[in-house]
């Protein structure tokens, strides 16, 4: 987020404002922040006022204000009912709140609806509280980094920290849907909390540990090249992991079939000896002892053994990097399963045995977890080796972050089919006696991606989907040779033109819900997508472009200074409610931890910013009413901007 450079206007600038409207003193009720959110202004004026009417204190009526879905229902809306006042009559109460209702500077007379009070803004002072916030605030619009803060009433006490682990792919595996939307919706969610304030750590909670490791290590010595490697190790470790592991199940086959002979020569009566033999010797030279044994060396710390195991993770590390960079994502942490301590996972253990929490079974350890829910079942926490597993290392890993960052909050951002191991990790983290620490985390989930795959096949990492849907783009901008001559670099707008039409598709639905991967509905201009939104944000940025063009010194007025009076047609009306509304979004959307909530509003501002242009012109026009115009559609540009960079978009100039 880039809200630091920028700083919102202060309090004294929305009371001078307010004084020319009408009101002597900034509307404010507790913990609410009319600087930096215009809705605060209004929920505190008109719990004010409503509590004049009825003799309630306004604290208890202002959080009934609600927002409405569509500002056909008012700007804000009051349920009677959630007042709870017994005894009347709701309809009647409803109307004579409305008739008892005070003049008020800042809203028009409420319309009742049933049993329910509809609140519009009047247009002009909401213009002038408005426009000159986004203005003035530029990219901090739409922030109120007081969230983030320990304690509001002392900004000494510092910020929160929170700790959000995305994307979290496997070394050598292939980096599935799952990791694509986990690195989505993971940088959205580090982003909202950075710009309202918290402290975030961006971490990248790599599977890079476990026999596989040794797998691969035997699968290079036969079939890897240095050279691939150095190239392009992702893809390369996971062409040897598939190889390797080929063979090794050759070998399982080999395995099986002698064995099925041994049968055969016991039912003759005949020696079996030679083949059994044989199969200890397939078994001793084969990829699966090799692995366990290379797997048991990097346990035990072997140098040469981690050494070999150390450059594949850090050169896929570096690979990662900077396909997370084309995405706008950058960690602070790159840990892994790998990075778990002993002494982590053992001090944990004890504390299971300890407290009862876990049993010996059968030479390994479990923790049976239906005495607390039935769904959660048994966990195995050590095999009968003494091995640990993922589940093992998360419960080491998390007690680490604690003592490593203080964090107050934990994200983990996983897909919903690890539902239940997280749901077992922070119980077991409560068993303990942690319930502190098992409050402080949450997983954060998202359902399945359908028909992932790129035209040459299915996808297997994350470069080659964004390869895919950038040429797609290309072509897509083909088709318009005139502005495609006018954009400086097509090659990079056609890739970010990409990566926001797999992000969009992405964030539009609910986290939960399934998708379908689709091409062609993803990289369309028409409907809510990706593009669509960078072509509504290129648009309203030639507006401006064409305004100078037209009348240079445009370019030199500060657009704060407009005449914003000029702004009375509806659609302008309509246009600044929308931009009014952005910061309350980000404030729900801190709530609902879901992109679509953003993502919705800002498709809505951009329909009424495209269906203004027709009516509201900027060329041509008187030039008072011009720059009144012109500041709208900056002021609109803004929110876009600032609202596409919250969900990781690149927002386009030109396209
Ligand atoms: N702390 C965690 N368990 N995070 C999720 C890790 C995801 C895992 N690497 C996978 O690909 O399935």
């Amino acid at each position: 987020m880039d809200a630091s450079k920028s700083s919102p206007v202060s309090i004294d600038d929305i009371s001078a404002t307010l004084k020319t409207i009408g009101l002597d003193t900034v509307p404010q009720q507790p913990n609410t922040y009319p600087a930096l959110n215009p809705f605060d202004i209004y929920r505190s004026h008109v719990a004010e006022l409503v509590a004049q009417v009825i003799g309630v204190e306004a604290s208890k009526i202002y959080p009934a204000l609600q927002t409405t879905t569509k500002t056909d229902y008012g700007d804000l809306q009051l349920a009677v009912p959630a007042l709870r006042i017994k005894g009347k009559d709701m309809k009647e109460f409803t109307k004579e709140i409305a008739e008892k209702f005070p003049d008020s500077p800042l809203v028009l007379p409420p319309v009742v609806s049933g049993i329910a009070l509809q609140f519009f803004f009047k247009p002009e002072p909401l213009t002038s509280l408005v426009m000159p916030s986004v203005l003035k605030s530029g990219s901090a619009y739409g922030w109120n980094t007081n969230v983030g803060l320990r304690d509001p009433a002392d900004p000494a006490a510092g910020r929160k920290k929170i700790i959000v682990e995305f994307s979290s792919p496997n070394i050598a595996k292939p980096f599935h849907a799952g990791h694509l939307r986990s690195t989505i919706i993971g940088g959205f969610i580090a982003n909202l909390h950075e710009g309202a304030g918290w402290d975030v750590i961006r971490m990248n909670y790599l599977g890079d540990w476990g026999k596989q490791y040794g797998v691969l290590a035997i699968g290079f010595d036969l079939y890897g090249s240095e050279e691939e490697l150095v190239k392009n190790p992702i893809g390369h470790l996971y062409d040897v992991y598939v190889k390797i592991s080929k063979k090794a199940a050759e070998e399982a086959d080999l395995i099986k079939s002698i064995k099925a002979d041994i049968v055969g020569l016991q039912e003759k009566g005949e020696s079996t000896a030679e083949l059994e033999a044989r199969i200890q010797k397939v078994e001793a030279e084969g990829v699966d002892q090799a692995a366990r044994d290379y797997f048991k060396r990097m346990v035990d710390g072997e140098q040469v053994a981690l050494g070999i195991w150390k450059r594949f993770r850090d050169l896929s590390i570096e690979k990662y990097k900077q396909t997370y960079a084309r995405l706008n994502i950058r960690y602070d942490e790159y840990s892994g399963e790998s990075q778990v301590k002993d002494e982590s996972m053992d001090l944990a253990a004890k504390l299971m045995h300890e407290k009862g929490v876990s049993e010996e079974s059968d030479g390994a350890v479990i923790v049976d977890l239906t005495k607390y829910s039935k769904k959660l079942g048994k966990a195995l926490v050590k095999k009968k080796d003494g091995t640990s597993l993922y589940l093992t290392r998360d419960i080491g890993a998390i007690f680490e972050r604690l003592e490593k960052f203080k964090f107050d909050r934990m994200i983990y951002v996983v897909a919903s089919q690890q539902d239940l191991h997280l749901a077992q990790l922070f119980k077991i983290v409560e068993a303990i006696g942690r319930k502190d620490l098992a409050e402080k985390c949450q997983h954060i989930n998202f359902g399945m991606v359908m028909g992932m795959s790129t035209r040459k096949g299915t996808a297997k990492f994350l470069d080659d989907i964004l390869r895919d849907v950038g040429e797609k783009m290309h072509e897509v901008m083909r088709t318009n040779e005139k502005k495609y001559q006018q954009v400086d670099d097509p090659e990079r707008t056609a890739d970010i033109l990409g990566i926001s039409a797999v992000m969009v598709q992405d964030m539009r639905g609910k986290r939960i819900n399934h998708y379908t991967f689709d091409m062609e509905l993803m990289t369309s201009f028409e409907g809510d997508t990706g593009p669509y939104l960078q072509y509504a944000h290129a648009r309203l940025c030639s507006i401006y472009r064409k305004a100078v063009e037209a009348v240079p010194d445009v370019a030199a007025v500060d657009l704060t200074t407009v005449d914003l009076t000029l702004l009375k047609e509806p659609h302008a009306v309509d246009l600044v409610r929308q931009l009014a509304a952005f910061p309350d979004v980000i404030t729900t959307t801190l709530k609902t931890l879901e992109p679509t909530t953003v993502l919705m509003y800002l498709f809505k501002m951009a329909h009424s910013s495209s269906s203004s242009y027709m009516h509201l012109q900027v060329v041509g026009q008187e030039r008072e009413v011009m720059l009144a115009r012109l500041a709208l559609y900056v002021a609109a540009r803004r929110v876009l901007h600032n609202g596409m960079r919250l969900l990781g978009l690149d927002p386009l100039e030109r396209m």
